[in-house]
């Protein structure tokens, strides 16, 4: 590409080497989660939430257990501070959830944001001022001990305002854009605010280092996490928070690796909204973890309904590939995928399996509130018999022979490919009904009659072309003396009867299921299905429905009482 060398790496890598994160394996303990949603992702928005949008979104964040909610920047507008003065006036803030409001390091902007947390029982008070060489240098225009006063004398004044106003209130720090700092310097003017504030075991500090624009690959800020975890003052009462944001789409690897780096707690949102490519998404750190077996300590259980109130407020779509949440990640169209999740499940519920391994599928849908039905397996043209006979089994009752599932596959394949589209499971069962279930034409199956000495006898009385006939066949069980019947009167030449039934347990009757599979004198072999509360005339309609599809197929036409071949 032209202009590459218009680029350079701007990040900074500890001082020294900061690699002990990777010898652990995975994370074993859910962090500290605090919900941004109100205030970073709400500030991304194209037209930021309402006063009434905001109460909704905050329940919703309380159902699902987040103990920590950024609820907004109360200095920046009307509503944001009614929103803040709405929830404390109004008692909405359960006993174990404390808020967390973000302001700059100026005097009013502080000053403004006590006077929105008075009457509250706690709240985190959240400052930042950027530290990186961009910042500085172009925005602020100010040298690194320029950088300290700001962030210190604004230190201060949360001291000084918190000392005038009712309530319980917790100091947190971030060094915006910590991730374009050099971390020596993001350590001393972490330090410096520390000093200020000396936290204790009582009364912890959060140290929130965000990746406010993701810059490296996330080894890179998990080495910075851990130098910085390592080299903080006073760090048995700092809380050490993590910010993570997407910009190079790893904000999730961020997370992770960063916890595993030292971070306790974690900055994010639901599914991932928030400034340009979003925040770090909580919901798929959090399910990550819960994929492991360790207890996230949300609540996702019902995501569909949590997508639809976040939808809803935020106006934003849950993208269909988004982890967990996204329409189709429990799909599969593709047949081998199919096949595999379908023979994984049926594992399931034949073995006592104590953990959860069915291939392609991270997590067990229903946990989090999916359904496997027309969710998971999904049928187009990629699609192969696995899934097509699985989706006719589990919504229909319809366990099809493994031959019979191929050659059925392949009708629905062709469907789907000349129509291009995804055939629903409906459409499925119908085409399933009109290729094979009950085919009466030409030849109408009407009534039997069997004796039976060594061998069974049978007249069966039949319809063709409108005309009634009887035939008269014997053979060593009923359908067998049936089809002889056909094949002998009609001089239909097929061989190799297929047979299999089950009883179809759907809805609230019970039906025979047979299905029949003949073998023509070219090796094609022909299905046919028979459905009917009676199990031998379901086996009978199954052989009547293969034969009129060998019929039709080999186009044998019915004249002087027999199948020829037309001309
Ligand atoms: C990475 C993040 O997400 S940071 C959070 C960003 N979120 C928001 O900004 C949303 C809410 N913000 C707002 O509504 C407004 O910015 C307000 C009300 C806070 C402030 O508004 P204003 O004072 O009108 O303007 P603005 O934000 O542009 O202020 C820029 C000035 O503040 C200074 N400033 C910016 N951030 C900080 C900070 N954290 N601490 C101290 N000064 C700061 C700038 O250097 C600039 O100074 P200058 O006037 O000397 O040039
Ligand atoms: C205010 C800070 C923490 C922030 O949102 C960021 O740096 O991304
Ligand atoms: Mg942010």
């Amino acid at each position: 590409m032209k202009n590459v060398e218009k680029y350079a790496r701007g990040y900074f890598m500890p001082p020294e080497k900061s690699l002990k994160w990777t010898e652990k394996e995975y994370i074993t303990e859910a962090p500290i989660w605090c919900s941004v949603d109100l205030r970073d992702g709400n500030q991304a928005l194209v037209v930021p939430m309402t006063l009434e949008e905001k109460l909704e979104y905050f329940q919703l964040l309380v159902k699902i257990g987040f103990k920590e909610i950024e609820v907004g920047f109360p200095a920046a507008s009307e509503t944001e501070y009614t929103f803040l003065r709405t929830l404390i006036e109004k008692d909405l803030i359960p006993d174990d959830v404390t808020i967390q409001v973000l302001t700059q390091s100026r005097d009013h902007i502080i000053k403004k944001t006590f006077e929105s947390l008075k009457g509250t029982k706690k709240a985190v008070v959240h400052l930042y001022n950027s530290t990186s060489v961009a910042q500085r240098e172009q925005v602020f225009r100010k040298s690194k001990e320029e950088i300290i006063d700001i962030a210190v004398s604004g230190a201060k004044l949360l001291e000084k305002y918190a000392a005038e106003t009712e309530g319980n209130f917790q100091f947190q720090y971030s060094p915006e854009s910590f991730t374009g700092t050099e971390i020596d310097f993001a350590l001393e003017i972490c330090n410096k605010v520390l000093d200020v504030w000396k936290p204790t075991a009582e009364n912890k500090v959060i140290i929130n280092l965000p990746a406010t624009v993701e810059l490296s690959m996330p080894h890179v800020y998990a080495s910075q996490i851990e130098y910085m975890s390592n080299h903080l003052n006073y760090r048995d009462n700092v809380i050490l928070s993590l910010h993570p944001h997407n910009d190079r789409g790893s904000g999730v690897a961020d997370a992770e690796l960063g916890m595993l780096a030292g971070g306790q707690r974690i900055e994010g949102t639901l599914f991932g909204n928030g400034e340009r490519t979003g925040n770090v998404d909580i919901v798929t750190l959090a399910l990550n973890m819960y994929s492991h077996g360790v207890d996230p300590k949300l609540n996702f259980e019902n995501i569909l309904e949590i997508i639809e109130v976040y939808e809803r407020m935020t106006k934003m779509k849950v993208n269909e590939r988004q982890p967990y949440g996204g329409k189709l990640v429990f799909a599969a169209f593709s047949g081998s995928h199919q096949d595999a999740i379908a023979k994984g499940m049926k594992w399931r519920e034949e073995h006592d399996c104590e953990h959860w391994s069915v291939p392609y599928l991270m997590i067990d849908p229903k946990d989090i509130g999916r359904e496997y039905e027309g969710d998971v397996i999904r049928i187009n043209s990629q699609s192969g018999k696995g899934g097509i006979g699985y989706v006719l089994e589990q919504q229909y009752g319809l366990d099809l022979p493994k031959e019979m599932r191929e050659v059925f596959g392949y009708t629905v394949k062709n469907v789907s490919d000349h129509q291009n589209k995804e055939l629903m499971p409906e459409e499925i069962h119908a085409i399933f009904q009109k290729e094979y279930v009950n085919i009466n034409n030409p030849l109408e199956f009407i009534d039997y009659q069997f004796t039976k000495h060594d061998d069974y006898n049978t007249i069966v009385t039949v319809k063709i072309n409108g005309e009634t006939q009887q035939l008269v066949g014997e053979g060593n069980g009923r359908l067998d003396a049936i089809s002889n019947a056909l094949r002998s009167t009609l001089q239909i030449d097929y061989s190799n009867l297929v047979y299999k039934e089950h009883a179809q347990e759907l809805g609230s009757h019970s039906n025979a299921v047979s299905y029949v599979g003949i073998t023509a004198q070219d090796g094609t072999v022909h299905w046919g299905c028979g459905i009917d509360v009676d199990i031998m005339t379901s086996s009978v309609k199954a052989l009547f429905s293969a034969v009129n599809k060998f019929t039709s197929s080999a186009k044998l036409t019915f004249k002087e009482g027999q199948f020829m071949t037309t001309k």
